[in-house]
């Protein structure tokens, strides 16, 4: 089915091509990735996304290949209210990780249930430009990835490379690769100045130098450097303890990460580790101690985790509709604090005994909400990293804040923006104040109305607004969905199937 659809499309983007008179070399460069990947996507034999489509469409100037393409919309109806079950799927986060982590192994490695959302979509076309074969193995997302001998890194697809941040974790892996390679810089949303600087100074005692220069990360690798002491991470990042631990999986001796993130994509990218051989001392705490394995050559099968940051988007969905729904396989231990948190401010729920995730570590439970009058909680809410409240749920509680009793203080200390793209709500009728750029004071309840809004450049806040227009009233739409599809499989559709009524369409050609 799959291969009959993609044939299609490859051999209208042939005929695009052709009719515009160019080789496949000259659409290549245009689109910043190497030949055999246009032969490849011309043959049917490469998984294209719309995005990707949409930038042939644009390179080609063809109304065929640009059709349906172009930024998503979503009409909402409402007021909702949901019922029923929905399944949280595996985190965005832990994919990327281990879509670079990959990168380490010279056997086949599988993913189980990978989500299928836009920036593991992206990863894959950087990964497919360098050679790496990669391929859906069916509906379920699983995934099987093959590297190459050699890295093509020369043909790396720049375009896609810098729009997703997680590309800096192939800092990490690369290093044992290659002697010296280009990056293009990282993307990501758009949540202010984000540094690397914390994953330079965690790889150079791996005698990794990078110098940034004109839109690229310019990286040499000193062989004869290798830790001497415990690599002290200057800020408990989530990639930068991800960087840290891939170049650490390779290096021949064992290395101390201290101040390192105990979050969930980093436990799961320690159990992958694992899998392929290599030994880590202190999972799920804030010092790892990593015996690493010069050459990884293993055919791995793993089955990352679910998404807390998902599981907490469909509690959000459930409050701010005042909902009885059912969430399946939330990952407990990565959400407690938040369920504290909401306990003490009303929200009632009943949970399910624990049981394991396919990685058989991470422990699940379902929870089945409750129609809850909510009050302000008595202090502000603040993230911290792991095992403190998720600084990505942060911005749910805006929207569930704005539906419960009284004043709630936000502060966001972590991102630069990412609080201000909250006062959006204030356009569906909330009473959001920006108090500075890292606090906003929430004063509920809402009487929720629907309006137009454009999706601001950050994926959960985006998020936030879509859930409280399924409370609002009347129609309102919001623009340009793609920052949200980087980061949730199907969520109107999966959110449709709960009850809401949400209408994707695109602007009709020649339309704004
Ligand atoms: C692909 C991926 O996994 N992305 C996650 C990862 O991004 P990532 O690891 O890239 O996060 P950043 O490096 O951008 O760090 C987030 C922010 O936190 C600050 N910071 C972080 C830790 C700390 O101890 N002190 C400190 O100041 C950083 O300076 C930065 O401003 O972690 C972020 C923070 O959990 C999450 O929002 C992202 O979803
Ligand atoms: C900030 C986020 O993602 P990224 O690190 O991919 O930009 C997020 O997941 O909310």
């Amino acid at each position: 089915m799959e291969s009959d659809y993609l044939k299609r499309i490859g051999a209208l983007i042939r005929d695009a091509r052709k009719h515009r008179g160019w080789t496949q070399a000259q659409l290549a460069e245009e689109l910043s990735t190497s030949q055999s990947a246009v032969n490849r996507i011309e043959r049917g034999h490469q998984n294209i996304s719309l995005e990707m489509i949409a930038r042939i469409g644009e390179a080609l100037d063809s109304p065929i290949v640009q059709l349906g393409a172009g930024p998503t919309h979503l009409r909402v109806t409402g007021p909702t209210t949901l019922s029923g079950s929905i399944e949280v799927k595996t985190s965005k986060n832990a994919g990327v990780a281990l879509l670079c982590a990959s990168l380490l192994n010279r056997g086949r490695t599988v993913l189980r249930r990978v989500a299928r959302i836009e920036e593991v979509n992206r990863l894959l076309e950087v990964l497919q430009s360098i050679g790496v074969q990669t391929r859906w193995l069916n509906d379920a997302g699983d995934l099987e990835i093959i590297p190459p001998a050699q890295l093509d890194l020369g043909a790396i697809d720049a375009a896609a490379a810098r729009r997703t941040r997680s590309v800096i974790m192939f800092l990490g892996p690369l290093m044992h690769r290659e002697g010296s390679f280009l990056l293009p810089y990282a993307g990501g949303c758009d949540l202010g100045k984000r540094t690397v600087e914390p994953h330079l100074t965690a790889l150079r005692p791996f005698g990794l130098e990078v110098v940034a220069t004109d839109g690229h990360y310019r990286a040499s690798v000193h062989e004869d450097v290798s830790p001497a002491r415990p690599i002290v991470l200057t800020e408990r990042g989530d990639t930068v303890t991800e960087n840290a631990l891939m170049a650490a999986a390779l290096h021949d001796g064992t290395t101390v990460i201290r101040n390192a993130s105990s979050n969930y994509m980093v436990q799961d990218l320690c159990f992958y580790l694992d899998k392929l051989g290599v030994k880590i001392d202190g999972v799920g705490t804030t010092t790892l101690t990593v015996i690493g394995r010069p050459d990884i050559d293993v055919d791995v099968d793993y089955a990352p985790s679910e998404d807390p940051i998902e599981a907490m988007s469909l509690l959000a969905a459930a409050i701010v509709t005042g909902s009885q729904i059912t969430v399946r396989r939330v990952p407990i231990e990565f959400l407690e604090i938040e369920l504290a948190l909401l306990e003490e401010m009303g929200f009632r729920y009943d949970r399910s005994p624990e049981y394991a995730a396919a990685n058989g570590q991470t422990r699940l439970v379902d929870i089945t909400t409750q129609r809850s009058n909510l009050t302000a909680p008595l202090d502000k809410i603040h993230p911290m990293p792991f095992p403190g409240l998720n600084i990505d749920n942060l911005p749910f509680f805006a929207v569930i804040a704005a539906t419960a009793q009284g004043s709630t203080m936000l502060h966001d200390w972590v991102y630069e923006n990412r609080a201000i793209y909250l006062t959006e709500l204030t356009r569906l009728g909330a009473k959001v104040q920006l108090l500075d750029p890292h606090r906003v004071m929430i004063e509920g309840p809402t009487h929720w109305s629907g309006t137009e809004i454009v999706c601001p450049p950050a994926l959960r806040p985006a998020v936030v607004i879509l859930l409280a227009m399924l409370a609002s009233k009347g129609t309102s739409v919001l623009r340009s969905v793609y920052v949200i599809d980087r980061g949730y499989e199907d969520l109107a559709e999966r959110l449709n199937q709960l009850g809401a009524q949400i209408e994707t369409f695109r602007d009709a050609r020649g339309e704004i």
